[in-house]
């Protein structure tokens, strides 16, 4: 079969014809992309009756074959635009995918609707496009139905897409909020998958995003991609605001980077504005039927300026305003009546629902109203075209407009002004026949501030749609620039838009996506959670769960040992409101520390009067408080302080007056004001102000206190200031350097923490195992609460389950003791 195929040219981008012969073994790599429609046309043979299938040419998702490489084979995976019959279905997969390497996802009628039409159309559209649901009657309220049809369609998607699948070298890219689900569903069922996301539309301000009532569902749903691409940077800050003010998460920028942590995998962010194919409009420049359409324009609106509008008929595009500041224009303007044409055409409409119709209705009455008030015989003001013309047509508009406008209120990105840019820059024979000796092209644009592509276009009249005003007078101004200022503005806006084409912006992400993956790649993923609430976390080789039998066993075959336990979130449950250790506790912890061949410690960040006070009924115990910054080894014992008590605190005041500024200028924050340190701690802040905050505040106190000797440390919501050589890793160095040195190395060390403090104990005690020493190496346990990311190459998973380890490490003693 014959099938046009688009292969590089002058600008990477140019139209050819050629045959699909290459069968799909050839191939090395499989680049699946998944979308929620194909870019083909399809219509049924009228006298066979069979479906007979054409690539869309026109469509995006088939233009951005030109970005990837010759040896990668693409597939795509979405629905058609029509019904086909379950008996007709399996036939046309066939053939779909062996004529064009489609494969289709048959949504059944009703799941379409609620799907589409629903979720994705009545809510998610409008949402992100700003506009909310205030009350039954103004936009539609959430329906959960319909978010159920959304989880469905996904599904489907989801099996499309591994069917697709050829190996785990393939890489799947993701188009669009129709499928913000399917990251989740596909890593549900390949954990290595290498996956993108790419979000066309905006990604709107956190305040907007988060009264969707799932709003978590999605964020988690995407956050399985490995890069999650936006068009411009303000959509991606939206984003990652929504990850950190929802979900807590934190982003970092890295040599130019942005990532999210999102269970040990490292998610990227990437801004990568979409572009337009120059070849093919440059192709669709030359057809004689683009040709002859310039010729009757020009004919038709001789001595007229013209102003062009093309919009898809939808209530964001802003075509109401657009009129309407046409309207003032002329109305302010009397010179310029008669002169002046808008010509809109307006896209069918993707979606029909109560809105558009209104939006259509709206912008009907106001061009007859336009038209009626000043118009003239032989003028008509505004031209408007509701129905579908042929893309050549278009182009014929696009190279006859003296200016172009686009006037949407929100739009993701928004191709028009650079189809517009291209179309004006024409070609020798476009040039002929508009009849103008064009050494140098101009054009003209006017955008709003709020669509995607606005920031690229620096030369434009950038205008507020709102502002009926501010847009009269932009149409008013773009009319009096000069040739020259044309001409410059033209120079400018080419230059970025044959730079910044299609395969620019697939070339562009596919790089990161493959940079993201490789950082990825070589972990081993668990698969925690159910549902929607599924995640992969990301862990080393050897990470596994600690077995009770095999720690007791070892816990029984030696005879010293020492056992390390941090407390809050690992022997005291982080959510509990009470922090005083449970009888049964204490009970646990004296049984485990009269054994004289155990060396115990509790090892806190907390300060040493509280610990010493809770611990009191155990007198063996010894305790490291403050990071271990105080030791004591039994109740009976002096506390020992590491540096010395009380030498150089000097920095105290000056930290505490600093801190004090952001706590006061920090709604929700405090200070923590232990004896070896204080503490900035803004968990009850905003998260994302105390974020910023707390980086300022951070680099503040490094600067002023270059010459003190301590350290300025972030944590978990927190600034800390400790001394120098502060921290549980050292504290649990000194105390088993103390054992060794009076002759009693453990020959078991134990240590159990749950947080980022207590990594530093992990670290020491693997290496503990490292140390040249004339004792044999002990065995050691280093568990972490919860499946994480750590240094510990054990888990446990909860704090009840430390309880009952130490639990049935006392019954083994007990077992020794009385066999
Ligand atoms: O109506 P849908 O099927 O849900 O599609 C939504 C729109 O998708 C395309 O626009 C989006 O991508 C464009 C290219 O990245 C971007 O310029 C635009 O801002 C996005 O909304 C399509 O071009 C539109 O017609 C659809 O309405």
């Amino acid at each position: 079969m014959k099938v046009t195929n688009i292969v590089s040219g002058s600008h990477g981008v140019t139209v050819g014809d050629e045959d699909l012969a290459s069968p799909m073994s050839i191939f090395l790599k499989r680049q699946v992309v998944v979308a929620n429609f194909l870019p083909l046309h399809t219509a049924r043979d009228k006298t066979t009756g069979k479906w007979c299938f054409e690539w869309d040419e026109d469509s995006l998702l088939l233009q951005m074959k030109d970005g990837f490489s010759p040896e990668i084979e693409v597939v795509y995976v979405g629905s058609l635009k029509v019904d086909v019959d379950a008996e007709e279905q399996e036939e046309v997969s066939q053939e779909l995918l062996e004529e064009f390497k489609c494969i289709p996802t048959f949504l059944a009628p009703h799941l379409q609707r609620s799907f589409y039409h629903g979720f994705c159309k009545r809510h998610l559209w409008p949402l992100f496009h700003y506009m909310l649901p205030i009350s039954a009657a103004q936009g539609e309220l959430f329906d959960k139905s319909l978010f159920g049809a959304y989880i469905s369609a996904n599904r489907i998607f989801a099996d499309k897409s591994v069917e697709a699948m050829n190996s785990d070298e393939d890489y799947i890219w993701i188009h669009d909020y129709h499928l913000m689900l399917l990251p989740i569903l596909l890593r549900k069922r390949l954990s290595q998958v290498k996956l993108g996301f790419f979000l066309h539309s905006p990604f709107p301000s956190s305040e907007i995003y988060k009264t969707l009532p799932v709003r978590d569902q999605l964020l988690k749903g995407l956050l399985n991609a490995d890069v999650i691409g936006f068009q411009t940077f303000d959509y991606a800050r939206h984003f990652l605001s929504c990850c950190s003010r929802l979900l807590g998460l934190d982003y970092k920028f890295k040599h130019g980077y942005i990532g999210i942590e999102y269970f040990g995998r490292i998610v990227s962010i990437k801004i990568a504005p979409v572009g337009v194919h120059v070849g093919r409009l440059e192709k669709l420049l030359k057809c004689p039927t683009t040709i002859a359409k310039v010729q009757e324009i020009k004919q038709r609106f001789k001595g007229k300026t013209l102003f062009l509008g093309i919009d898809d008929m939808d209530i964001f595009k802003g075509m109401s305003l657009k009129l309407l500041a046409f309207e003032f224009m002329l109305q302010r303007n009397e010179n310029l009546r008669g002169k002046m044409v808008l010509i809109q055409i307006a896209n069918p409409p993707r979606t029909v629902g109560k809105n558009v119709m209104e939006t259509r209705n709206e912008v009907i009455s106001i061009v007859e109203r336009i038209n009626s008030v000043y118009g003239s015989p032989g003028y008509e003001p505004v031209v408007f075209m509701d129905y579908s013309i042929p893309y050549h047509m278009k182009i014929a508009y696009y190279v006859m407009a003296d200016c172009c406008i686009v006037n949407a209120v929100r739009d993701g990105m928004n191709l028009v002004p650079y189809e517009y840019v291209v179309c004006r820059q024409g070609t020798e024979e476009i040039d002929r026949h508009r009849g103008i000796n064009m050494v140098r092209c101009t054009s003209t644009l006017i955008v709003s501030e709020f669509i995607g592509c606005s920031p690229s276009l620096s030369g434009a009249i950038k205008v507020n749609p709102w502002s009926l005003q501010d847009v009269a007078d932009a149409l008013y101004h773009a009319s009096e620039l000069s040739e020259n200022v044309r001409q410059l503005h033209h120079e400018k806006h080419y230059r970025y838009v044959i730079s910044h084409h299609v395969a620019y912006w697939v070339q562009s992400f596919l790089q990161e996506l493959e940079r993201a993956c490789q950082g990825n790649c070589n972990q081993k993923y668990y698969r925690l959670g159910i549902g929607l609430n599924f995640r992969v976390v990301s862990l080393s080789p050897d990470f596994r769960k600690l077995s009770v039998d095999e720690l007791a066993s070892s816990y029984k075959r030696t005879n010293r040992r020492a056992i390390f336990l941090d407390y809050d979130g690992t022997i005291m449950p982080a959510g509990s409101a009470c922090k005083i250790p449970s009888m049964r506790l204490i009970s646990i912890l004296n049984d485990l520390c009269t054994d004289p061949q155990n060396t115990v410690f509790i090892v806190s960040g907390r300060e040493r009067t509280a610990l010493g006070e809770w611990f009191c009924s155990c007198t063996n115990l010894g305790i490291a408080a403050e990071h271990g910054y105080f030791i004591r080894w039994n109740v009976d014992s002096d506390w020992e302080s590491s540096p010395p008590f009380g030498v150089s605190f000097e920095w105290r005041n000056t930290v505490e007056r600093v801190m004090k500024s952001y706590t006061e200028a920090t709604d929700g924050s405090f200070i923590e004001s232990k004896e070896s340190a204080l503490v900035w701690n803004y968990q009850d802040a905003d998260f994302e102000f105390g974020s910023c905050q707390a980086k300022e505040l951070s680099s503040h106190l490094e600067s002023l206190l270059a010459n003190d000797p301590v350290v300025v440390r972030r944590g978990h919501y927190i600034v800390e200031v400790i001394p120098q050589g502060v921290g549980k890793g050292r504290a649990v160095d000194k105390i088993l350097g103390q054992l060794v040195a009076n002759g009693k190395p453990p020959e078991l060390i134990i240590c159990v923490g749950n947080d980022r403090s207590d990594e530093d104990m992990f670290q020491s005690i693997n290496n503990a195992t490292k140390k040249e020493s004339s004792t044999a190496a002990p065995e050691v346990f280093a568990c972490t609460v919860g499946q994480k990311p750590s240094s510990a190459k054990y888990y446990i998973d909860e704090t009840s389950d430390v309880l009952l380890l130490l639990k049935a490490l006392v019954q083994s003693q007990n077992k020794i003791v009385s066999p």
